[in-house]
């Protein structure tokens, strides 16, 4: 077997590990959600979720490989997921080597509650050591994009929200994306994330 193809058989299940425990969470509803990982920075080259499948399912037909136009790249007749251009955005503009998409009711919620002001900041949680930020009054924030219907647009959204600690963006009404520079923290950004949001609905609720 070649270094690239062991390369890619193992970021192939890296990938199918975390899709199993997002999908475990019951984090893919209705067959939402899109993952992808980075094979190669340049050219850019990354294995996505093919679109429209029941990502709770682990088959030889999860991912395919596209380019730096999010176009497939292998001989198949399977598409690339319909938010790849999203994916590829975040490849361009980050250090990122993983990036998750995932719709829950709590990040939809909390994209809807405060849609108006584009943001939502918290501070005060112990979780926020997962994005590596260690003062004690250090804060996260994730920006609030509109769920433009035209992907493309919807991308450049979210691509210029983008900068320094920004690991996450919202889609409103729609879900997050989270990346990360490897699937592990990925994985744990995504996971902080979607703390910090059902903490703050919890929390709400309890009208304190
Ligand atoms: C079936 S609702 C979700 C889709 O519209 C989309 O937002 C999504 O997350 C999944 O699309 P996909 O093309 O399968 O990657
Ligand atoms: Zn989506």
């Amino acid at each position: 077997m070649s270094t690239t193809q062991a390369v890619y058989d193992s970021l192939w299940s890296e990938l199918a590990d975390i899709k199993d425990e997002l999908a475990a969470r019951d984090w893919f509803p209705g067959t939402s959600g899109n993952l992808s990982i980075k094979v190669s920075h340049d050219p850019l080259r990354f294995l996505v979720t093919a679109s429209g499948r029941d990502k709770r399912k682990r088959t030889p037909e999860d991912f395919l490989l596209v380019n730096e136009q999010s176009q497939s790249i292998e001989q198949t007749d399977l598409k690339p997921s319909a938010e790849t251009v999203l994916h590829q955005r975040i490849y361009e503009k980050t250090d990122a080597g993983c990036s998750l998409h995932v719709h829950t009711i709590s990040n939809n919620i909390i994209s809807e509650l405060y849609a108006e002001q584009a943001e939502i900041t918290f501070q005060n949680q112990e979780l926020i050591k997962a994005f590596n930020i260690w003062e004690e009054d250090g804060s996260i924030t994730i920006p609030i994009v509109p769920n433009y219907a035209d992907l493309g647009q919807l991308a450049e959204a979210v691509a210029e929200q983008i900068r320094p600690g920004i690991k996450g963006v919202l889609i409103r009404n729609h879900g997050i994306t989270a990346w990360g520079r490897n699937g592990f923290e990925a994985k744990k950004h995504l996971e902080a994330l979607e703390f910090l949001f059902e903490y703050h609905l919890r929390l709400k609720q309890l009208n304190l």
